[in-house]
C-alpha cells in the first residue's frame, strides 16, 4: 500500500526552483533514502512534507489523505514526524516534559498519565529512560539526537522523516543509531531518510530516491542507484564518504 504519494510538488524561493515537479511514492514500511549533493532540495522536500514550508505546486498524501496546504501541527495528527538538522529540545526542560508535548499534540492526543507513558515509552526505545528526569540542555550531542528522536517517535508517526539524523556520531555511535532507526522500522514506522553517510545508506535502505537540482534523478535500488552514473556525476565534487 502507498502510505507516502509526493506529486509533481514544485517550491520556489524567489528565482530559485528548490524543488522542481518532483514526484515518488513510499510504500507502507518502507525505509527510503533521499540523497543528492548539497543544496539539491532535500531539506526543502522534507520541509514540504512536514508542512513547514508551502508548496507553489502539486500534491502530497498520506494513505491518500492531502498533508498539502496543512499546517505543521495538521501534518503532525495525520501522522507525519520528523528531526530535524540542527537539534530542536528544549534545554530547560527534563526529558520527560520535552517527550510530553509531541505526545500532547501528536497522531492520537494523549494527556497526563497517558502523555507521560508515551513519553516513558519513547525515551525507553532510544535508550533515555535511565535519565527521564535530567534536564535536557545537560545531554551530550548522541543524547540531545536521541531525545530529538524520542520526541519524533511520542507523537507516534505512521511516517518518520529523518535529516540527517546520523551526522556527527562517532563509529561506534553510528553503529547504535542504524541499529534503532532499524528497530524502529522493524516496529512498522515507513521512514525516509536523508543522509549524506552512504554506509547507513546501504545498511538500512534498500531503495533510495536521489535529488539534484530540485529534479528527480534515481529512485532505485540503493546499490544500483551508487553505481548509477547520473548520480554519481551528480555527487562529483562532493566528497561523499561512499
Ligand atoms: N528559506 C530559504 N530561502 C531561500 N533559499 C532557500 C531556502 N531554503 C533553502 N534554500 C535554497 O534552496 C536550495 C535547496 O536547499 P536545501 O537545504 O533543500 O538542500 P539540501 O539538499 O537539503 O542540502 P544539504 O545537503 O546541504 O542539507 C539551496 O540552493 C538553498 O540555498
Amino acid at each position: 500500500m502507498t502510505l507516502l504519494a509526493i506529486d509533481h510538488v514544485t517550491k520556489r524561493f524567489g528565482g530559485l526552483t528548490a524543488v522542481n515537479e518532483l514526484s515518488f511514492t513510499l510504500a507502507q514500511g518502507e525505509v527510503v533514502g533521499l540523497l543528492g549533493p548539497n543544496g539539491s532540495g532535500k531539506t526543502t522536500l522534507v520541509n514540504l512534507i512536514s508542512g513547514d514550508l508551502a508548496a507553489d505546486g502539486g500534491r502530497i498524501t498520506l494513505a491518500g489523505e492531502t498533508l498539502t496546504g496543512r499546517r505543521p501541527d495538521q501534518v503532525a495528527r495525520a501522522g507525519v514526524a520528523r528531526t530535524f538538522q540542527l537539534v530542536r529540545i528544549l534545554p530547560s526542560l527534563s526529558l520527560t516534559e520535552n517527550v510530553m508535548i509531541p505526545a500532547v499534540f501528536g497522531a492520537k492526543s494523549h494527556w497526563g498519565a497517558e502523555a507521560r507513558a508515551v513519553a516513558r515509552d519513547a525515551l525507553e526505545r532510544v535508550g533515555l529512560a535511565g535519565r527521564a528526569e535530567t534536564s535536557a540542555g545537560a545531554l551530550t550531542y548522541i543524547d540531545q539526537k536521541r531525545l530529538e528522536l524520542a520526541r519524533a517517535l511520542a507523537a507516534e508517526p505512521r511516517l518518520l522523516l529523518l535529516d540527517e539524523w546520523l551526522a556527527g556520531l562517532n563509529p561506534t555511535e553510528l553503529a547504535e543509531g542504524i541499529a534503532l532507526i532499524r528497530s524502529l522500522s522493524e516496529s512498522g514506522i515507513t521512514i525516509l531518510i536523508v543522509e549524506h553517510i552512504m554506509e547507513a545508506v546501504r545498511a538500512l535502505c534498500s531503495r533510495v530516491v536521489v535529488m539534484n537540482s530540485g529534479r528527480l534523478i534515481a529512485d532505485e535500488a540503493t546499490e544500483t542507484a551508487l553505481r548509477d552514473p547520473h548520480v554519481i556525476a551528480a555527487y562529483l565534487g562532493e566528497g561523499t564518504d561512499a
